[in-house]
């Protein structure tokens, strides 16, 4: 079987910086034709001017002949003004400001304790029509670790949008039912990425066997029913949700670790491992559209132009990738994918 696709692109990647982007970019230029490219580097990204001299870098980085075009974020803080936010808009090269409520996930110390001292930023992003990226967890230790996404709908997200109607919102790398229910109910402003990820697994893979710390993301792997709804969601055929494979590379020994790092990483098999999990779902005639059309159409982007081609062959996962000076471990490794991207 062949599927050919109009191009997708990535709505939701770390690239990192340095000789770790350089490591990763090339398998995401392989397959995309933009990214969204987060904003949690150390330091963070939280000027126009910091995301123009990262972009450059990346532009560097592509191998040649790559057409991947970078689309940059910048990080939102307590601080950041509403004329950064109008900077970033006039800037044509920031799609979105990342909000990562302080603790959350990696790199998010910087992030936004209480939202509402981040409204100057937030006011000026409605108004100029900058949409809002959305790390959904709250960080209240109290809380449940698998209840903190579902806390932060009711708790931050919908009393924003009370106060925001009208700010274009992506709810990013959705992990719940309630987050799938709450974004397809919402206005057309609002909409949310999926992983392949949570698409394909649930919470008993962290535990196949023994602990398995490549299974370990942010917001962490839920139970079976939110798997499920994830799936009706992305094969829904609605335009609110795209893809967006959060792949987020940590070097094997910081995953492999007492207090191992969150991501999973994907981008070597992103679209493939898509196909998988929209195969079982029998619904690989709803791809193209969560992969290549629904993103540019919220982001009021052109859809790519070419095509890429994948075919049902299995093909082995590497065990390690080079990271620098590191190894990478992939999702899969040593394990097969069932459908394969031609170069
Ligand atoms: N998803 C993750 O588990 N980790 C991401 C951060 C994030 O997207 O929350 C990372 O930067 O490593
Ligand atoms: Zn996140
Ligand atoms: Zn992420």
């Amino acid at each position: 079987m062949k599927l050919t696709l109009t191009r997708p692109d990535d709505w939701h990647l770390h690239l990192r910086d340095g000789v770790a982007m350089q490591a990763v970019l090339p398998d995401t230029c392989r397959q995309m034709g933009r990214a969204i490219v987060m904003p949690n580097l150390k330091p963070p990204v939280t000027t126009v001017e910091a995301a123009a001299a990262y972009r450059e870098r990346i532009l560097a980085a592509r191998p040649t002949g790559s057409q991947f075009e970078p689309l940059m974020t910048l990080y939102l803080t307590e601080t950041t003004s509403a004329e950064e936010v109008r900077k970033a808009k006039a800037s044509g090269f920031v799609h979105g400001i990342k909000l990562y409520p302080a603790g959350a996930t990696t790199n998010s110390d910087a992030g936004v304790r209480d939202v509402a001292n981040a409204m100057t930023a937030l006011e000026a992003m409605a108004e100029v029509g900058m949409p809002l990226l959305v790390h959904g967890e709250v960080t209240d230790p109290n809380v449940d670790v698998f209840d903190r996404e579902a806390v932060f709908i009711d708790t931050v997200f919908e009393p924003l949008m009370q106060r925001l109607p009208q700010l274009r919102v992506v709810f990013e790398h959705i992990t719940t039912r309630q987050a799938a229910e709450y974004v397809a109910a919402a206005p057309a402003n609002v909409a949310a990425t999926i992983t392949a990820h949570h698409l394909l697994m649930n919470r008993n893979a962290l535990f196949t066997g023994g602990i398995r710390p490549h299974h370990y993301c942010l917001p962490v792997l839920k139970r079976e029913l939110h798997r499920e709804a994830l799936v009706k969601a992305a094969t829904s055929g609605s335009a609110k949700f795209f893809l967006g494979t959060d792949s987020a590379p940590h070097a094997r020994h910081a995953k492999e670790a007492a207090c191992g790092c969150a991501g999973m990483y994907t981008a070597n098999a992103a679209i493939e491992l898509y196909a998988e999990a929209f195969e079982q779902a029998g619904a690989l005639d709803k791809l193209e559209a969560f992969a290549s059309f629904n993103g540019p159409a919220f982001y009021g982007l052109p859809r790519n132009a070419d095509t890429i081609t994948l075919l049902k062959e299995s093909w082995q996962v590497p065990s390690a990738l080079t990271y620098g000076e590191e190894e990478l471990v992939p999702l899969r490794a040593g394990e097969h994918v069932h459908w394969r991207c031609l170069p």
